[in-house]
């Protein structure tokens, strides 16, 4: 929960921080309530002032009622007298009761607004951020802790409304406390100090405890999340896991039992020594009272208003500490979502740009460079020049690691240089309009993502942006040849790709790249760019693929193909050989096959190895006795 960014700020908190803090909190959770709903804003602190008020009232009018039965005269005339600020107490009564029914109505309506507002603000603001940002550490730790603030955004309107009560039954009993005896103010003080004390040593010592044992909680989440998860239930049965992991889950439970035993027994502890100082406390509160009403000092109408007042005022001096503490201890998480939309701004994806030619003829890298962060300036692209003419099929070959995928992502504009350009007909992709360059490109990438919705939002999802259009859909299957996997899913179209939901329908590894194949010739994109199009498809959905790419090719449509069957590069128009980072070879398939200059020739050495894995026949194996 990125508890461990918090662990300073909360072990600082005392009781000077705390009141210090509390405008800040309070404006804090105020800008973003007022943000979602004014109007339920502003009923809440009206009725939770008319609160503070009518008990000030309140109090007032009991010493009144007291002053008037302890007077003189006969019963019914002292009754009589004090009819008047007895209305007086049980109206203030009444209106502090309609309002608390209005303040929770307030707070009722203004909590979800407070948390969709908190959470619409992290996700459009994530959902903006450069590829590079989201794969920071330090971002994405950020982008972690701050996925609490909106719900601790909620709870913050909640303690906010608790401070704001306790705040003002405090004022009106202090108040009133103060005009009856200015000593028995700090009396009051001395009755509440062992509680917030208590209160506090509990809160810091169950963070501490979860700062140490967060790591093993996750673990034992993850635990229980793996029991009964789709993906990894076959191999549980098969190989007989539960019973393992089981047994760990069971011994993780139990330490984190005996912790929560260790914490209880010196919870125990603390809230008997507070009992113990603020019994103390009482008895010096109560003694002093009963001094002044034998000295004749305070009346004793006075003083039976004086110990409504302390029991009031201490009640909600208590409380006040403990809201404070709630309120804290979510602000650090709702302060991480004020930090993220701040740090997400200048992360951001620029808007705007210099237009890009509408039909250029060669797109051009020069001199690329680009190391991915935290790779120990190990560049994955160094140096690459290397031109890419449109309406042809291109083909990234390549080993593992030699940087194929990754010149791609820059093509697309997923990353920037570090030096070099990216250059559409002279046109630097670097202060192009971002948004123009990802309209021109469609990918099916190796790890294209599998939306979990129909077949036909998994398709139309390639240009989300206009209105599903059917013929366009169906042209799609027809393209990656999924007609028949759509006309046999149970609900067709509709059909839900989800495994583990009701209706869900789970699809093969094959199945699934031609749906990404779709959906990628759905989006039209200028440059279409298929990175190991066929890993999952059988020998025959290959060659129809490749005869596809062909004739799209022989319309005008650009192919950039990345793939490690070379036999399928034939075709292409010009073949870029990648070698740890750097252009080693360019040229057609004919030129890398038939080049006699000295040299590596990779192409052709990589070819010849693949060719003669179906060329060659394996030795016969050798029997034992033979
Ligand atoms: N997101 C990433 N973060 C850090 N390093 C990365 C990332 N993606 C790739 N790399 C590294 O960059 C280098 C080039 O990777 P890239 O994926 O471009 O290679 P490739 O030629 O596409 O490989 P393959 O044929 O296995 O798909 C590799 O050393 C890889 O480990």
């Amino acid at each position: 929960m990125g508890w461990n960014k918090h662990e300073d700020a909360f072990l600082q908190l005392n009781l000077r921080s705390m009141i210090t803090g509390m405008p800040r909190l309070l404006r804090m959770t105020g800008q973003l309530a007022w943000e979602a709903d004014r109007g339920a804003l502003k009923l809440v602190a009206l009725a939770e002032a008319g609160r503070g008020i009518s008990q000030a009232v309140g109090l007032i009018a009991v010493n009144r009622v007291l002053a008037h039965l302890l007077g003189e005269g006969t019963t019914a005339e002292r009754l009589a007298d004090a009819g008047g600020a007895l209305a007086l107490a049980a109206g203030t009564a009444l209106a502090g009761a309609v309002l608390r029914a209005l303040a929770t109505a307030g707070t009722g309506q203004l909590e979800p607004k407070v948390e969709r507002v908190a959470t619409e603000r992290y996700l459009s603001h994530t959902a903006r951020v450069e590829l590079e940002a989201v794969e920071d550490d330090e971002f994405h730790k950020l982008l972690d802790s701050a996925q609490y603030g909106a719900s601790s955004a909620r709870r913050m309107v909640q303690y906010c409304q608790g401070v704001l009560n306790a705040l003002m039954s405090l004022v009106a009993a202090a108040g009133v406390l103060a005009v009856l005896h200015p000593v028995l103010l700090p009396l009051l003080v001395a009755m509440t100090v062992p509680s917030a004390w208590a209160a506090l040593s509990v809160a810091r010592r169950r963070y501490a405890s979860f700062q140490v044992w967060v790591q093993h909680s996750r673990a034992g989440h993850l635990i229980s999340q793996m029991l009964i998860s789709t993906d990894a239930a076959p191999e549980i049965r098969v190989h007989d896991v539960g019973p393992f992991l089981l047994h760990h889950f069971r011994a993780m439970s139990q330490s984190q039992e005996a912790e929560q035993r260790r914490l209880a027994r010196l919870a125990a502890r603390t809230g008997l020594i507070a009992a113990g100082w603020t019994g103390l406390a009482t008895a010096a509160a109560y003694s002093t009272l009963g001094g002044l009403l034998w000295t004749g000092t305070m009346a004793l109408a006075v003083g039976g208003t004086a110990v409504l007042a302390i029991r009031s005022g201490s009640a909600s001096l208590e409380n006040l500490v403990l809201q404070v503490n709630y309120l804290h201890e979510e602000s650090l998480f709702v302060g991480d979502l004020h930090r993220l939309c701040e740090e997400a701004v200048t992360r951001s994806i620029p808007t705007g740009g210099v237009p890009l030619p509408p039909d250029p003829a060669e797109i051009t890298f020069e001199n690329v460079e680009f190391t991915y962060r935290g790779k120990d300036n190990k560049r994955a692209l160094d140096g690459v020049s290397l031109t890419i003419p449109t309406g042809k099929i291109v083909a990234l070959v390549g080993e593992n690691g030699s940087g194929k995928s990754t010149l791609i992502k820059l093509l697309c504009g997923l990353y920037q240089p570090d030096a070099g350009r990216i250059l559409w007909d002279g046109v630097d992709a670097a202060k192009a309009d971002r948004q123009e360059l990802v309209s021109r490109v469609a990918v099916v990438g190796q790890d294209f993502y599998r939306w979990p919705f129909t077949a036909a939002v998994n398709i139309s999802i390639g240009r989300a942006d206009v209105p599903v259009s059917r013929p366009r859909l169906e042209e799609a299957v027809r393209y990656a040849g999924a007609e028949d996997l759509i006309a046999e899913l149970p609900r067709g179209w509709q059909t839900l790709l989800a495994r583990g939901y009701k209706g869900g329908h789970q699809l093969s590894g094959g199945e699934w790249q031609r749906l990404g194949l779709g959906r990628a010739h759905y989006r039209s994109g200028q440059i279409l760019i298929v990175d190991e199009p066929t890993s999952a498809l059988d020998a025959k959905a290959e060659q129809r693929l490749f005869e596809q790419i062909r004739t799209l090719a022989d319309a005008g449509q650009t192919v950039i193909l990345i793939t490690h069957r070379l036999g399928s590069v034939r075709a292409a128009d010009l073949i870029h050989v990648l070698d740890h980072g750097r252009v080693a070879e360019s040229g057609t398939f004919p030129a890398l096959m038939s080049d006699h200059t000295p040299g590596p020739h990779l192409f052709r050495s990589l070819y010849q190895l693949q060719a003669a894995q179906y060329t060659t026949l394996p030795a016969a194996p050798v029997r034992p006795g033979n």
